[in-house]
């Protein structure tokens, strides 16, 4: 299974990248274009044919095939009780599916049900919300590397003029702190008090991805061998990102796509998604989708990781398509590093050479909020741009 050849390499409606000034790569904003849409599906809704600001390319758009990318169910259960056997069969299917497409479902994670459903449902309430009073979420306050990206977007139309995602989104921080209740003061300061149970049910969530992930990072860490505790300790102050998505249905799904070609640039991604289908993986030459699972929840490897280990593991090219009859909501959890620290691959087993130099996730981040490669290449683009860059 190969994830890594690439059906578009195209760079969407963004400076050339050396017109890129490094010393800006650190800060938060994306030199914004000119807004060419509002995106309100509820008054979309009543056209018969979509704007053609969010028409992609007829080999990037619907070209699904029905084979579904094989993802093995790890079950958490017993590596995190301590059992052996359930260790090593969890990481034997961890290091095969990360070889290929770094796709994989987790089951007996622990995280609580409820909470899984509530977070889902919840974010029906704020999309339903008139236009106006979502924009109120666009964020304020933070200076932190990608707080730009906080807040409401529609269908990112203030950020991009062409080949816009046939969606609605809700981002913010997370970082533990003490306290502990940033992302409620997030949702009240932003939104209104009226969004503090709203924030607890994130807030909570966010504590549930967190743990999880780092339950992930000592299973990766067993399955390369590297030392159990090794990753765990790297992101034990991590500053993730948290994204709600809401796709509309859309009366022409097969000109449009609900989140385009990417690799994710972070570490790890757990995204719990709906029951309605959507996400697909490019892996041997096509499109595939990896289709829900009642209780499970999708984790694939970002490009930070990929960096982490060396490229031993893949972050593999994904995106989301829309269809005519349903919504689609899901929930992605992205796991990065704090800022500033260097992302380097442990010394030992890994081996030489380094694929990739280091680098800080700020700069990173700086890189890919200028730069959305819809391509599998970003992480490579960086490299090479680090590399002509002054130091
Ligand atoms: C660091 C990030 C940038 C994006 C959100 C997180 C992880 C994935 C990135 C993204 C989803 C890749 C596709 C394009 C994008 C613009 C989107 O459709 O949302 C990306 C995110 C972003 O820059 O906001
Ligand atoms: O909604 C999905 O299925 C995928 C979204 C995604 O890939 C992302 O937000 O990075
Ligand atoms: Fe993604």
């Amino acid at each position: 299974m190969e994830c890594s050849s690439n059906p578009t390499p195209l760079l969407l409606c963004h400076p050339p990248l050396d017109n890129l000034d490094k010393e800006k790569s650190t800060v938060d904003t994306n030199g914004s274009v000119d807004r060419v849409i509002a995106f309100d599906p509820s008054a979309l809704r009543h056209q018969r044919k979509i704007p053609a600001a969010f028409i992609w390319p007829s080999i990037d758009a619907a070209s699904t095939d029905d084979d579904g990318l094989a993802v093995p169910a790890v079950d958490l259960s017993g590596f995190a009780g301590g059992d052996a056997a359930a260790t090593a069969r969890a990481a034997a299917q961890v290091r095969a599916a990360c070889g290929a497409h770094g796709f994989f479902h987790v089951i007996g994670h622990g995280v609580d049900a409820c909470l899984a459903r509530d977070a889902l449902s919840c974010m029906a309430g704020f999309f339903a919300l008139p236009r106006a009073r979502k924009l109120r979420g666009r964020g304020r306050g933070s200076r932190s590397a990608g707080s730009a990206m906080w807040g409401y977007a529609g269908a990112h139309a203030e950020r991009f003029t062409c080949m816009l995602p046939w969606k609605e989104t809700l981002s913010f921080g997370y970082r533990e702190l003490g306290g502990d209740r940033g992302v409620v003061d997030y949702f009240t300061s932003n939104l209104g008090e009226e969004f503090e149970s709203m924030g607890w049910i994130y807030q909570k969530y966010c504590k549930a991805m967190k743990d999880l992930s780092l339950t992930v990072m000592e299973l990766l860490a067993v399955s390369l061998g590297v030392e159990r505790s090794h990753y765990r300790d790297f992101f034990e102050d991590s500053s993730s990102i948290m994204r709600l998505n809401y796709y509309p249905p859309c009366q022409e799904p097969e000109l449009t796509l609900g989140t385009g070609p990417h690799c994710d640039p972070t570490a790890l991604t757990i995204l719990h998604q709906d029951d309605v289908g959507g996400l697909e993986v490019f892996a041997d030459g096509r499109w595939r989708p990896v289709r829900p699972v009642d209780g499970a929840l999708v984790v694939n490897i970002g490009d930070t990781f990929m960096a982490l280990c060396n490229g031993r593991y893949k972050s593999c090219l994904h995106r989301a398509v829309v269809n005519r009859q349903q919504e689609r909501r899901s929930l992605a959890f992205f796991l990065c590093p704090q800022e500033d620290r260097v992302v380097r691959p442990p010394s030992g087993n890994l081996g030489a050479p380094r694929l990739y130099p280091d680098f800080t996730w700020a700069e990173f981040l700086g890189f890919t909020q200028r730069q959305y490669r819809v391509d599998a290449r970003t992480l490579q683009a960086f490299t090479e741009w680090l590399g002509q860059s002054p130091s």
